[in-house]
């Protein structure tokens, strides 16, 4: 286990040697039928934190494609790119498909990795997502991330650096609950519609994670701020199921 890592372990008189289960500060959030999210505030070190996050900063190669959605063509309002193992289907979203660049052009990715696998027990993440957001302006709309290349349940473990911003999660409408609502005056509507939701102030250096059925079941986001004035790098790690005939 890596010293990064076990600084930040918890130690106990049962287990003098605690397992990386042993997250410190970490709150686990029971979302129900099958949907979990985790989140540990003090996930890496500050410092290395910040070391992390000027690499990242400065070395890769963000971009700000132009994607489409609901048949509308707009400049994704962050930064981006994309890391994958070699001979991985290829991720698509909103109509576009991102390069894969390979870990090995950027080794602190490979030791972030590293650390997330020694956090998470059986996990085997392959692929990574990473966005920008150079101040409050920018952000990522509601979505799921429930592409099928990442299978019914993927898990997604999200690392932040930088500026702390909102992490909204909203519970989808069923299609019974939608066309309920469909049906209901706007009056009734208002007032019966409260969803089901929860907001997580992701710190400098904090890890979320998703699990279960939480792509399926929730809608995600991190909305406009106008009072966050610097940038935030964020990290998604995700496995991307391996099709016959395709290593991993
Ligand atoms: O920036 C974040 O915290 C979330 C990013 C996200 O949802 C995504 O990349 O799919
Ligand atoms: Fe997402």
């Amino acid at each position: 286990m890596s010293s990064l890592l076990r600084s930040f372990l918890e130690p106990s008189e049962k287990n003098p040697t605690p397992d990386s289960t042993e997250l410190k500060g970490k709150q686990v959030i029971d979302l129900r039928n099958g949907s979990e999210v985790i989140h540990v505030p003090k996930f890496v070190l500050r410092e290395q934190a910040w070391e992390w996050y000027e690499y990242l900063d400065k070395q890769i190669p963000w971009t700000r494609p132009t994607i489409r959605v609901f048949g509308k063509s707009s400049v994704q309002p962050r930064d981006t790119c994309y890391i994958a193992n070699q001979g991985l289907p290829d991720l698509k979203y909103s109509g576009y498909q991102p390069h894969a660049h390979s870990w090995d052009e950027f080794p602190p990715l490979k030791d972030i990795l590293k650390l997330v696998h020694e956090a998470l027990p059986g996990s085997c993440f392959n692929s990574l997502v990473l966005n920008r957001y150079k101040n409050g302006s920018d952000y990522v709309s509601w979505h799921a991330d429930d592409e099928p290349l990442y299978g019914p349940t993927p898990e997604i473990a999200s690392i932040t650096f930088g500026c702390e911003r909102e992490f909204m999660l909203r519970r989808r409408p069923s299609r019974a609950e939608g066309t309920k609502v469909a049906e209901q005056s706007p009056r009734k509507r208002l007032k019966t519609a409260v969803p089901d939701q929860h907001s997580f102030l992701l710190k400098h250096g904090s890890l979320l994670v998703m699990r279960g059925y939480t792509q399926r079941d929730w809608h995600h986001s991190v909305p406009k701020r106008a009072k966050a004035g610097s940038t935030r790098i964020n990290l998604t790690f995700r496995h991307v199921l391996t099709t016959a005939g395709f290593p991993a």
